[in-house]
């Protein structure tokens, strides 16, 4: 029977983005939809449209279903349904899914405003920050203010896409401002092999989320110097703190119980050992710093984004306008020798420098 908008209660999802974590995610949100009776069988996914051998991403998409490009070899299911336009991809949705590189936000939410169901939700799979004029900025209050104040939550963990897509088991944590949503969300994205947690954390799960990645640049440089794994231990550890200090003194609510979390300490793990910030950084080692990290971005990734090197220009910006770098020794060395030809081994000296004050911080 065919139900009219007006009296379908059934939720719309639409997910924005298509890299590799929009892939990964829509092959768990399409199963979910089509099992789930809360939710609207058809999930759209915004998707930027690109030739892929000499067709385009949204065709292949809609007849292979298969993203070839970004998550190769994993099929979609047929009721995820790729649009390359914005404002149809998004129309009367009641839960949108921001999964793409922030450097692209820009203006979307603008566009997307205007055609979303009254009530739309959103959670953020974005792993950044931003700082401007008035200080450090999530990405999901962007969102938020981009779409008129609606209600964001995020998701973040230990989450690699490949692995995500091969239905390896994993967890991931949901941070929410409101339970209710934060409870419908875990509904949407759960599985049995996703296994996801939520804290009514926005700022300490996103904040995670984002700062890991500097760290895993400097687990890369680790790699790239042909060092083992106490020492890259070292820098996962001293991370941590790094990231628990920076969370908790913008936002002293957050609980340490969020850093137990897929988030927290899961997530920096796993980046620190499989991912693509981490595999860049090596790179950039092995190439004797000759080559930026665009390029080797561009070399290795295959239109893949890192966010490493962008959050680590944010944070750095935070703490100078704060007058707090030197209270984080790693931080700082991790951005001097991606961007300021700082050698390899200051990454131990200034920690080594630094060393009294750290500890004396770990408290
Ligand atoms: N890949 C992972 O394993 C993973 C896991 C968890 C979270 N994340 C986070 O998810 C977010 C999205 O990353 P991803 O890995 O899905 O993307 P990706 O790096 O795999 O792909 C890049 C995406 O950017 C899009 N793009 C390129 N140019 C664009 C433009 N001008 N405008 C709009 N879009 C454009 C491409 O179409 C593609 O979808 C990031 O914040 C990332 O940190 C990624
Ligand atoms: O490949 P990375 O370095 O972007 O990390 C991917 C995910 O964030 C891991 O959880």
């Amino acid at each position: 029977m065919k139900r009219t908008r007006e009296f379908d209660q059934r939720k719309q999802v639409a997910i924005v983005g298509s890299g590799a974590w929009g892939s990964a995610i829509a092959r768990i949100i399409g199963r979910n939809c089509q099992r789930l009776d809360t939710f609207h069988s058809t999930v759209k996914q915004w998707v930027f449209e690109e030739t892929v051998n000499g067709r385009k991403l949204t065709d292949i998409i809609n007849q292979d279903h298969e993203n070839p490009k970004y998550m190769p070899g994993q099929k979609l299911p047929h009721n995820v349904v790729a649009d390359p336009d914005i404002c149809s991809a998004t129309k009367d949705a009641d839960i949108l899914i921001f999964v793409l590189p922030h450097q692209f936000l820009n203006g979307l939410c603008e566009k997307i405003k205007a055609s979303v169901a009254p009530g739309c939700i959103g959670i953020s799979l974005i792993k950044g920050v931003h700082f401007d004029e008035q200080g450090m900025v999530l990405i999901s209050d962007m969102i938020k203010e981009g779409m008129g104040g609606m209600d964001m939550s995020v998701l973040m963990g230990a989450n690699l896409a490949p692995e995500v897509a091969a239905g390896q088991f994993c967890e991931a944590t949901i941070g929410c401002r409101d339970e209710t949503n934060g409870t419908l969300l875990q509904s949407l994205f759960h599985d049995p092999n996703f296994h996801v947690a939520v804290r009514k954390d926005v700022p300490g799960v996103e904040i995670c989320g984002a700062l890991k990645n500097v760290v895993a640049l400097g687990a890369g440089f680790v790699d790239g110097m042909g060092l083992g794994d106490n020492t890259k231990a070292a820098i996962i550890r001293i991370g941590m703190m790094e990231m628990k200090r920076f969370i908790q003194s913008h936002y002293p609510e957050v609980e340490d119980a969020t850093f137990f979390e897929s988030c927290g300490v899961a997530d920096l793990i796993v980046t620190c050992y499989g991912g693509r910030n981490r595999k860049c950084a090596e790179a950039f080692v092995k190439a004797g710093g000759k080559k930026s990290f665009d390029e080797l971005e561009a070399e290795l990734l295959n239109g893949q984004k890192i966010q490493g090197t962008g959050t680590a220009v944010e944070v750095v910006k935070i703490l100078e306008a704060e007058g707090k770098l030197e209270e984080y020794p790693l931080f700082n060395s991790i951005h001097g020798i991606a961007f300021e030809g700082k050698p390899m081994e200051s990454l131990f000296l200034d920690i080594d420098n630094m060393g009294e004050m750290v500890e004396s911080l770990a408290g």
